[in-house]
């Protein structure tokens, strides 16, 4: 405070003239010089005046301790109360007003109400003295200014003003029915006779058990069709306008096949998608926890009971082509569970991609290509391209080179709020191609642009166990992850 009076007292014996950039610098430079002494003292009072309450909370807490401790040890028949109100009055601390009715369940002193924080009372200046070190705030989510609306209780808490994670979003969700489902979608893989029998047989069951109303692929619609004429009561659709309905139609989806069914289904929805129960028919069947053998018991379960569920995010991703770049977008966005790769295709060449995350530039990718992968789809082609494997439910993108010439390209997980570009440069030698799930190629050329984020409609799918043990058990049981021997007993000793 000193320093600071002294440097305030030499600004009025230094004369400035508006024209004097010297002085006028000097001067402003001693102001802040003023400013930041004055910030350094502040400082160290409120962190003398902090310690100086944690020392006395540390006091009262110890006080009131023994205070219990005596009274137990003593078998007290009632609250001591008088007793309370002579510690409590010795203290400067602001204290709650001690419900004996309430803290007397054992007899012993509620410590958690005395040492609250917020306590509203008589002693006005302790009280205006914590108020004044708590400054209030808020944090919100929504980025530059978007304020969305969408808020994130679940994961964050901000109770008075103390940031708290304690309250985590990766909890296990469960889907609990609120009436019974009627109408199951099934999806299964074509030129399967092992899944085209199923799929006849679940259905069969599920009609007569269950009185479940049914959706198929127009594919498979025909197939039962002219198998039997039992299947007359099958529903599918005949164009992409009624595809576009069946979330409105269709409770629960049931896929036959492997992963690359479970990619299919949802490729089918734009927007929201029900709940999926992949039975695994397929070779490696990652993301297809449920036994086709169990089909009658894993059916009901899910039907009647309440299961757990994985969220897992989609990319919606944009193609802007630079000879359009001036035209409205009407497009649709082209969701994928896995991942979009951009890559050489058919050329020789290196690729050359920028890439920018919302307004920053990342890097050029100049290899194979780019992967970017949704948290599911980082046990897909991502893994194989070097990218770690994340756990479904963890909020973020992952950005995968593939082959890059380069020594120190390492791959990131970004957050799942930020929209990336990929850019093909003006002076790129070569083309470049988009697939999507491994499907759909699409050309770019120079000058044209993917972007791509996560999009609002996630798919969910029905557990076997939890999210966690249903991850665990397929990098286990399909990636055979970190398989080794184990260490023989006998040996040198550490
Ligand atoms: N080098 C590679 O590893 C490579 C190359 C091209 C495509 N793919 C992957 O194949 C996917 C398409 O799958 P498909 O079944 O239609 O094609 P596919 O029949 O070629 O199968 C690819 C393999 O990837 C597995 N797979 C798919 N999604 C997975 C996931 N999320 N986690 C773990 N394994 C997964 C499948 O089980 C299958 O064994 C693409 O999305 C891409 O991720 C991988
Ligand atoms: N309903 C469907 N219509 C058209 N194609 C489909 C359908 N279901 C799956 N496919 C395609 O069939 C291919 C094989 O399917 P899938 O991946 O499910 O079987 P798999 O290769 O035997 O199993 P896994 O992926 O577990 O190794 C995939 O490329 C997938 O896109």
């Amino acid at each position: 405070m000193e320093s600071e009076r002294a440097a305030y007292a030499f600004l009025p014996q230094t004369p400035i003239k508006s024209t004097d950039a010297h002085l006028v610098e000097f001067s402003e430079a001693m102001r802040a010089v003023a400013k930041t002494l004055r910030q350094v003292a502040e400082g160290k009072a409120a962190a003398q005046a902090e310690a100086a309450e944690w020392k006395h909370k540390y006091e009262l807490e110890k006080a009131v301790k023994a205070h219990r401790h005596n009274t137990v040890t003593k078998g007290c028949s009632n609250c001591d109360k008088e007793k309370l109100e002579k510690l409590a009055s010795q203290l400067t601390l602001e204290t709650t007003s001690v419900d004996p009715t309430s803290c007397c369940g054992n007899h012993e002193i509620c410590s958690r109400q005395i040492l609250q924080d917020e306590c509203p009372g008589t002693n006005k200046i302790s009280h205006d003295k914590i108020a004044a070190r708590k400054a209030p705030f808020k944090l919100s989510w929504g980025c530059n200014g978007d304020n969305n609306g969408q808020h994130k209780h679940d994961f964050v808490s901000f109770e008075k003003g103390d940031i708290t994670t304690a309250e985590r979003s990766n909890k296990q969700i469960l889907l609990k029915w609120e009436s019974p489902p009627q109408t199951v979608l099934f999806v299964t893989k074509p030129n399967s006779n092992s899944v085209h029998a199923l799929c006849a047989e679940m259905v069969r069951w599920l009609k007569e058990h269950n009185n479940i109303n049914i959706f198929v692929e127009p594919r498979v619609s025909k197939e039962l069709a002219t198998e039997d004429s039992y299947f007359n009561f099958i529903q599918t659709w005949d164009n992409d306008e009624e595809m576009k309905t069946l979330h409105t139609k269709v409770d629960l989806i049931v896929t036959l096949g492997g992963d690359g069914t479970v990619l299919w289904a949802a490729s089918l929805f734009k927007g929201p998608v029900p709940p999926v129960v992949a039975f695994s028919l397929g070779s490696l069947g990652f993301m297809t926890p449920f036994s086709s053998e169990l089909y009658r018991e894993c059916l009901d379960h899910v039907l009647k009971r309440p299961f757990g569920i994985t969220l897992r995010s989609r990319l919606q991703c944009h193609v802007i082509y630079d000879s359009a770049k001036n035209e409205v977008d009407t497009e649709e966005p082209i969701l994928v569970l896995n991942e979009v790769t951009i890559d050489r295709g058919m050329s020789s060449y290196l690729t050359y991609l920028e890439c920018y995350c919302d307004s920053s530039f990342v890097t050029r990718v100049q290899g194979d290509g780019l992967i970017i992968s949704t948290t599911s789809g980082s046990t897909a082609y991502s893994l194989a391209a070097g990218g770690s494997m994340v756990h479904p439910q963890v909020p973020g993108i992952l950005f995968t080179p593939i082959c890059p010439h380069s020594l120190s390209f390492r791959p990131l997980i970004l957050p799942e709020y930020v929209t990336l570009r990929v850019q093909v440069p003006i002076n790129s030698r070569g083309q470049a191609w988009a697939s999507f799930d491994g499907k759909g190629r699409k050309q770019l050329g120079p000058g044209d642009a993917l972007i791509c984020s996560i999009s609002p409609w996630p798919v969910p799918t029905a557990c076997l166990v939890d999210s966690t043990t249903d991850f665990l058990r397929s990098i286990h049981e399909g990636l055979h992850w970190n398989l080794r021997k184990s260490q023989s007993f006998d040996g040198p000793v550490a």
